[in-house]
């Protein structure tokens, strides 16, 4: 019973329901079209049909359907709801979709709208269509609707059911839009139209998400639509699929986006009571719309100034409403195949494992005081404690021999755990479990974390979920000889940062020379991936592309350690608090920084092609990244001292290793050894600091990974990735480069101009004003200072402009060209 439960519950068997659901429905309309033609025909004989004549051949049925659809149609249609009888139809086609996971339809929104729809249609076509079919063999609104019809009629009379009919109509339609309202305004004050229109309007691009229309690119346009798809057939219009109501919050929707949506619903509701008033809320209205407008800059293209910021002053700012409808993937897009509460190790094991080292020690002569298990989902840890007087080092020499004995691969030994004064020996299961990375997200430790970029890795040896704060790693080296699970082990990482963090609050830049592993990240573009201005794939997997993207990253460092040293932050936390709390102007060049995290595959490979020109920055981003937010994780398959070079492990304190080859690549990576002893298939050491933490990774499939980026790519994204500034590949930095008034930079003049508007000397200013990276406004900025149009530096705060106006520059324009 419980077997067929489950696999009922299955995959295979949801795609099969779904897939019987829709030809189901194909032959139903099959047979309720063939009912108009043939029903009166086929009726006498359904109606009185000779004993055995519907299942014989010869049954004289006409409906293209045969006997089962004439009865299936006559029923549904004549007995039941009348033609509406077609939205059971139209459900079931929905329902097998959603089962086949080829839509993600809300299966009960769609039963109700269905299912009220069908109902008035029939009692509404009984009403109009009863007396002029009477005759017909069809009825319109079926029996339901004709019963229906003439009880109603009977208590509060025809036009009772008229009035009853229209009201039950609108509070349909006000259930799935909002608009209704402004419609039955209209309907009863024709005045309002031009006002009430404009707001609407006003609402629609205030309800958009990123609303710079004209950069919709034709992909998310596209993606709307499919989002609409996934949207009850009544939700067509974008107000009304904006509308908080109809739509299923995001997972953590922040409260300043929901006081937003309630103020905007009252306001629409609540103005009935004159022209004046209205125009004023509507105004309001206008406001708080335009205070949705994204303000992220996502592009260098993104020029328009006016769409920048113009948020209210008094509520906090909310970096998800770039995208306020982003939903989370979902847990179930994960598989359930595996079981990871079922034992790994049964007692037998356990005790026969206990006597056998209990037997090898004593034959050594090492009496244990204790022994106790502790069952993981791959390894039992075996904790002894030495009789008095027993020399740890002694245990320690004696692992080849334990081994031997347990005739197992991968026994460690830990002498003495740290912190118990016991000694451990880690012992592989005969039967290890997978740990499913469904569990792992499931687990109230990920679901409760406060972590800013959380790892879930997998389970410890105690059977917990390990988790690490990436933030705080702050980068992370990756090794592990090849088919270990180092690929498994990085999507993992990806598949963390996915499900807790919005496309608002984190990028990846993917390096990926094997060209392979990474492409299935390709579809979040636009939600999640960083890439340069002129990249055509946003993952990298051209080496000669690598060293300058990483030198984008440096330049993006520097600019943001710019906007954190104007702030007067110390960290990227400090300064998006500052922002959201609105203590920081936009105008000044201050934007929410999401955090970056830079994932470069096959390390080894990229060194052995690009050498220093790869590592240097690769260490500049690992010694200064961590502040402003970018983290980096390498991964390699060669653990080697040419390629884990002591410059990047002095920047990777957070080390992963996988089962290697040798104790030397353990030494490598770990500086121990321990990694050679993995039982592999996710079997990892994490060091961060003194000791390392043995975990079996969590398992994530392909197929799996492939769902969610489905489903996070289904949904509205940003016009196009996030932008990496542009980098100058024949400048050096502009700290070193000597001011060089002879070639002044073809945008001095209109930056200057600029900065005389505003009368502030700020560098972020040009630098977001002219989608330039930090280097360049710097340099710009030293002209200026050279050509007397700003002051020096001033501290944190911007420089004075010491020119006046148009006539001002004008005159050192000319000086300077003489
Ligand atoms: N955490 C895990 N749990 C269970 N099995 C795993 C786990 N990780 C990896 N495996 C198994 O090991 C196989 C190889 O894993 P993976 O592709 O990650 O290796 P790899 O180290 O990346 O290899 P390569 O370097 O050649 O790409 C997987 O197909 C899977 O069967």
């Amino acid at each position: 019973m419980a077997k067929t439960v489950t696999a009922l519950k299955s995959e295979t068997a949801h795609f099969i329901i779904g897939l019987f659901c829709v030809i189901f429905g194909v032959y139903l309309v099959l047979a309720f079209c063939s009912f108009f033609f043939t029903g009166g025909n086929d009726q006498s004989i359904l109606d009185h049909p000779n004993h055995g004549e519907l299942l014989s051949t010869n049954n004289h049925i006409q409906n293209y359907a045969g006997a089962k659809g004439a009865q299936a149609a006559e029923f549904l249609i004549n007995d039941c709801f009348g033609i509406p009888a077609f939205l059971i139809i139209v459900f079931l086609v929905i329902a097998g979709m959603k089962l086949m996971k080829a839509y993600n339809f809300n299966l009960t929104r769609w039963f109700l709208g269905c299912m009220v729809t069908m109902i008035w249609c029939s009692v509404t076509l009984a009403f109009i269509f009863g007396k002029t079919f009477s005759d017909s063999f069809i009825y319109p609104g079926g029996l339901h609707g004709y019963n229906s019809c003439l009880w109603i009629q009977s208590q509060i009379g025809a036009p009772g059911l008229i009035l009853l009919l229209i009201t039950t109509a609108v509070l349909f339609s006000i259930a799935l839009s909002k608009k209704t309202i402004f419609v039955v305004r209209k309907a009863l004050h024709p005045s309002l139209k031009k006002n009430k229109e404009e707001v609407t309007q006003k609402e629609e691009r205030a309800f958009t998400p990123y609303n710079a229309q004209p950069e919709m690119t034709a992909q998310a346009e596209a993606a709307d639509e499919s989002e609409e798809d996934s949207e009850p057939a009544p939700a067509i219009e974008l107000p009304v699929s904006a509308s908080p109501e109809e739509k299923e919050q995001p997972l953590e929707i922040e409260p300043a986006a929901e006081e937003d949506f309630a103020e905007t619903d009252y306001a629409t509701e609540g103005n009935a009571e004159g022209d004046e008033e209205n125009g004023g809320e509507e105004e309001e209205d206008a406001d708080k719309g335009e205070e949705k407008e994204p303000v992220f800059e996502v592009s260098s293209e993104t020029k328009e100034e006016d769409k920048e910021y113009r948020g209210k002053i008094d509520q906090p700012y909310n970096p998800r409403l770039d995208l306020e409808y982003y939903q989370f993937p979902t847990i179930d897009l994960l598989h359930n195949d595996f079981d990871d509460n079922t034992p790994t190790i049964d007692m037998e094991e356990q005790t026969a494992n206990k006597d056998r080292i209990i037997k090898v020690l004593r034959s050594f002569g090492i009496e244990i005081s204790s022994i106790k298990a502790s069952v993981g989902p791959t390894v039992t840890l075996y904790e002894i404690t030495p009789a008095e007087g027993v020399r740890i080092s002694k245990i320690r020499n004696l692992e080849d021999d334990i081994a031997l004995s347990l005739s197992a691969l991968g026994i460690r030994i830990i002498a003495p755990i740290p912190g118990k004064g016991t000694i451990g020996i880690e012992v592989p299961n005969a039967n290890p479990r997978i740990v499913h990375m469904r569990s792992i997200l499931m687990s109230k430790k990920f679901q409760e974390t406060t972590f800013d970029l959380p790892v879930a890795f997998g389970k410890t040896i105690t059977n917990e979920v390990f988790m690490v704060d990436l933030a705080k790693a702050p980068h992370m080296l990756v090794a592990g000889a090849t088919g270990q699970g180092k690929s498994v082990g990085l999507n993992t990482i990806v598949t963390s940062l996915l499900y807790k963090k919005h496309p608002s609050e984190l990028k990846f830049v993917i390096i990926d020379p094997k060209k392979v592993e990474f492409a299935v990240y390709a579809p979040i573009e636009r939600h999640y991936l960083a890439k340069l201005p002129d990249a055509e794939d946003a993952i990298i997997t051209d080496t000669s592309k690598v060293v300058q993207t990483l030198n984008s990253l440096c330049v993006e460092m520097d600019t943001r350690y710019g906007l954190l040293r104007d702030a007067g932050c110390r960290n990227i936390k400090e300064y998006n608090k500052k922002f959201i709390n609105r203590q920081l102007n936009p105008e000044n060049g201050h934007h929410f920084l999401p955090y970056i995290v830079v994932i470069i595959d096959e390390f080894g490979d990229l060194i052995m092609t690009a050498g220093k020109e790869v590592e240097l920055p690769i260490c500049r981003i690992a010694q200064l990244a961590r502040a402003v937010g970018i983290h980096a994780i390498i991964a390699t398959q060669r653990p080697t001292t040419n390629i884990i070079t002591g410059t990047i492990k002095a920047n990777f304190p957070a080390r992963v290793a996988f089962r290697v080859a040798s104790m030397m690549d353990s030494r490598t990576i770990l500086d121990r050894p321990g990694a050679q002893q993995l039982i592999g298939k996710g079997d990892m050491l994490y060091l961060q600091g003194n000791d390392p933490v043995r975990v079996q990774c969590a398992f994530v499939d392909t197929p799996e990974v492939e769902d969610i980026v489905a489903y996070i790519s289904r949904q509205q994204g940003y016009p196009t990735a996030f932008m990496l500034p542009e980098v100058d590949e024949n400048s050096g930095s502009s700290s070193s480069s000597e001011v060089d008034m002879n070639k002044l930079d073809p945008l001095f003049e209109e930056a200057a101009r600029l900065l005389i508007y505003h009368q502030q000397g700020s560098t972020s200013l040009i630098q977001r004003k002219f989608s330039i990276g930090y280097n360049r406004a710097g340099r710009i900025m030293d002209q200026l200072e050279h050509a007397g149009i700003v002051g020096p530096t001033n501290g944190s705060k911007a420089r004075d402009v010491l020119c006046v106006d148009e006539n001002d520059l004008q005159m050192r324009m000319s000086n300077l060209k003489n």
